[in-house]
């Protein structure tokens, strides 16, 4: 694709800089855990099917400690052996891309409806098109008590690229936008984003993609990660607001950066509090709540921002399955009381049938 540059932000110390979403089998290094003293009887079994990207985020050896503390163990799935042959899963924890994939974990759910899978594949290609991830959300009719919850303007393009300044004309879209690929599939590529100043560059941009409005909120997101029925919310650098000024006197597309993908927060920074004020926390539950229930999704994050210069108007921008909970604090409590909390309830439904 031509483009016209790219926005760089700066990079601090902290962040980790493993945003690029590809597997680097060269850094494997094995996860080493002491063993306990007296060992746990065990209670539940998770297979987990993992990139090695994520295996090395997500089973960290706090988590690995303090499961196996609880009597969970965690067991690498061999996707080139058939599912059945391996377990048997109390839980089949899994982030894997690919039709085949899909299928397997769809007819190994159907074929063991004890086991517990995390999540439905059909719920997880729903979240991973960002056109369909966000219609939930606009459906939505939540009170307004505590806020308002929307989604940006967006128009989505599969074919001619040509068409799109017309288009983009004729459904009234605001200048400037943000251009997404449609699909997100793990790859580098699906979080390549663009941001367009001008209607005309707009024929630059390959399709398939999303063209959503900029919304101006002071340079701060807040994501929102939920596992089950717990939520737990960070602030995250964002883009800078666009003025009128720098929209006139600028054109073109430019590639931006995974600018609130780092783990570098902005909770400790000093910033504007009407910008920086979290959500109210009723709002937020209850927002996952609906969420959970309609995406049909256990494990996902909600990027959510507030428009600059409102108290309480918020747009959810970016829904992400099975997320980077390794950046999550606290996240190892918060994983493994989820995992005992779903041995539970399949106890209750044993004894209540
Ligand atoms: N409509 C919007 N208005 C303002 N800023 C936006 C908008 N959409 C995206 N952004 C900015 O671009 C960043 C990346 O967008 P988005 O979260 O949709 O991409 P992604 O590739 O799905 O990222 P993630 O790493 O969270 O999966 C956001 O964190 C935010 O800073
Ligand atoms: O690896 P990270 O910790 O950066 O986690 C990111 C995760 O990558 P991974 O699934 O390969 O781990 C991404 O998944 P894909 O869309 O690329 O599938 C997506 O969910 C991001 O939103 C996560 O960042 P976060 O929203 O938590 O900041
Ligand atoms: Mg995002
Ligand atoms: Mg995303």
């Amino acid at each position: 694709m031509r483009f016209d540059g790219e926005i760089s932000i700066a990079k601090t110390d902290e962040d980790d800089g493993d945003c690029d979403g590809e597997d680097k089998e060269s850094e494997f290094s094995l996860i080493r855990t002491s063993p306990p003293s007296t060992p746990t009887p065990t209670r539940l079994v998770v297979g987990y099917a993992l990139t090695l990207k994520k295996r090395q985020s997500f089973l960290q050896p706090k988590l690995l400690e303090l499961a196996r503390s609880k009597g969970i163990l965690f067991i690498p799935i061999d996707v080139k052996q058939p599912l059945s042959d391996q377990g048997p899963f109390d839980v089949v924890l899994h982030k894997l891309t690919g039709k085949e994939w899909s299928q397997t974990i769809e007819d190994y759910g159907q074929k063991n409806p004890d086991v517990t899978v995390l999540d439905p594949p059909d719920a997880i290609e729903h979240v991973n098109n960002r056109q369909s991830m966000l219609a939930d959300v606009a459906d939505l009719k939540l009170p307004e008590c505590y806020g308002r919850v929307t989604v940006p303007r967006q128009l989505v393009f599969t074919t001619d690229p040509l068409s799109i300044p017309e288009e983009v004309t004729k459904e009234g879209l605001k200048l400037p936008l943000v251009a997404k690929p449609l699909v997100v599939d793990g790859s580098a590529k699906s979080h390549e984003l663009f941001l367009a100043y001008d209607k005309v560059s707009l024929a630059k941009l390959e399709p398939p993609l999303v063209l959503q409005e900029f919304v101006n909120h002071g340079g701060v997101l807040f994501k929102v990660y939920i596992i089950g029925e717990s939520i737990k919310v960070v602030r995250r650098f964002s883009l800078p607001d666009v003025c009128k000024r720098e929209l006139s006197k600028i054109a073109g597309v430019f590639r931006f950066p995974r600018v609130s993908c780092a783990s570098a927060s902005a909770d400790g920074a000093d910033l504007d509090p009407n910008v920086s004020e979290l959500p109210p926390s009723p709002l937020l539950e209850m927002l996952a709540r609906e969420l959970r229930i309609r995406l049909g999704l256990q494990l996902f994050n909600i990027d959510i921002i507030r428009e600059y210069g409102t108290k309480d108007l918020y747009y959810v921008i970016d829904i992400n399955y099975f997320p980077g909970y390794g950046k999550m604090p606290e996240y190892e409590h918060i994983f493994t009381d989820f995992l005992l909390r779903l041995e539970q309830s399949k106890y209750k439904k044993v004894l209540v049938a």
